[in-house]
């Protein structure tokens, strides 16, 4: 059995020595992303945050053993993530009632626009303030990264000293460009409305398709020059070597479009979304790749639930970049891209006292990419 179906199972039905230390959400435009850390008293005892203090390893930090749990709802179905934070009693921090009276969460931090959206209905609802952190700040955590280009992941080891400047890329329903010149140094300077959001909504329109992953699995079966016009249709076949523009490189996005006699169902749904979503991938990575340029930034991250490790997606963006940049820029990815705000926002209430957020368990989180509501294993080490 996969680890991440164990850690669902466990999560869905927990167990009741499960004790909730702590729940961060992030409302997008999209998806609402929760992230909340727990700890099984059966396991190795370092009970309490209050008490960790009594718990230092070698380097003299606290550490707090346990697992980081992910959960995604669509912002659609914001009822069912009241339900399931009711149900898990997240909001409660777990299993209080065993706790005693004095331990209820009063304030959960909360990230994206929906933090303010939600903050009455969550208050009504659940008897919590959402403590807001803004979306931009929750972004810029530090995450391991690796490379993606024609099918092979590489990891990269970027020494601290080496990683800024960096632009991080994320692409939820909107597409948000910042610069990082340090930690917690960072500014907002671009971003574009065709994102993630505009892959789904018109996806949704164009072939029907009742969820993402539906539309994603046919865009995998599809061919994009069937409905976008190449080098090759205008030059009769042939390169425009030129200006170094080869025959199969995409010349008009849905350009076929104009002059075949065709319906909208006269082509295939999956050669659309093919389509779709090799448009919006190169139009994000060339303006990824035009802000590094004007800020001379050599390092590119990608985050954000658009990306969610899918092959072609990482591909793409990857291309755009290389092929924009002449091979001097690079895009990267982040292990956890798409929790990356909810993260944010959980590990920005122990500013104060989280030194560090160490995922132990590395290889579940890669095989859990199907499913992306995970649980992993990790240490905060508390300063
Ligand atoms: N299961 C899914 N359901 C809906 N969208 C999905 C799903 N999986 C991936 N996506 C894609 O991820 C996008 C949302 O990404 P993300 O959660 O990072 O952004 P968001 O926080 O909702 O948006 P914003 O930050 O712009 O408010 C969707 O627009 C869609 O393209
Ligand atoms: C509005 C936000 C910041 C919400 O996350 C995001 O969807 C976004 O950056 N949209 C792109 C807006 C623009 O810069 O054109």
């Amino acid at each position: 059995m996969d680890p991440s179906e164990i850690e669902t199972e466990r999560e869905l039905n927990p167990n009741q020595s499960d004790r909730i230390y702590h729940l961060a959400v992030d409302f997008g435009g999209s998806l609402v992303k929760l992230v909340y850390f727990t700890k099984n008293d059966d396991d190795e005892e370092i009970p309490h945050r209050m008490a960790l203090a009594k718990s230092k390893t070698s380097s003299g930090y606290p550490v707090l053993k346990g697992r980081l749990q992910f959960k995604k709802f669509e912002t659609s179905k914001i009822n069912d993530c009241l339900e399931f934070i009711k149900s898990m009693k997240l909001h409660l921090g777990g299993c209080q009632q065993q706790d005693g009276p004095g331990t209820q969460i009063t304030a959960v931090k909360a990230t994206g626009g929906g933090a303010y959206k939600y903050a009455d209905l969550f208050k009504e609802r659940l008897g919590i303030t959402l403590d807001k952190e803004d979306e931009m700040d929750c972004l810029v955590v530090h995450q391991e990264a690796f490379t993606y280009m024609d099918g092979q992941k590489e990891f990269v080891q970027i020494e601290p000293d080496d990683l800024y400047p960096y632009l991080l890329v994320n692409i939820g329903s909107g597409v948000g460009i910042l610069k990082v010149d340090g930690d917690g140094k960072f500014e907002r300077v671009s971003g574009t409305s065709i994102g993630g959001g505009t892959f789904w909504g018109l996806g949704k329109l164009l072939t029907k398709c009742k969820s993402f992953d539906d539309l994603l699995e046919l865009s995998y079966r599809g061919d994009n020059s069937a409905i976008d016009m190449l080098v090759g249709d205008i030059y009769g076949g042939m390169d425009y070597s030129k200006v170094g523009l080869s025959s199969t490189i995409i010349a008009s996005s849905f350009g076929k479009a104009i002059s075949d006699k065709k319906e909208l169902e006269d082509y295939k749904p999956e050669d659309i979304a093919r389509s779709l979503l090799r448009m919006i991938s190169n139009n994000i990575g060339q303006i990824s790749y035009l802000n590094a340029l004007q800020f001379g930034v050599k390092r590119i991250f990608f985050s954000g639930f658009f990306i969610r490790s899918h092959p072609f997606t990482m591909d793409t963006l990857s291309d755009a970049v290389n092929f924009w940049s002449k091979g001097e820029a690079k895009a990267m990815f982040l292990r956890h891209e798409g929790f990356l705000g909810a993260v944010g926002a959980f590990m920005s209430s122990y500013k104060q006292d989280l030194h560090e957020l160490l995922v132990d368990q590395v290889d579940a989180v890669n095989k859990t990419q199907a499913s992306l509501d995970l649980s992993i294993d990790c240490t905060i080490y508390a300063a």
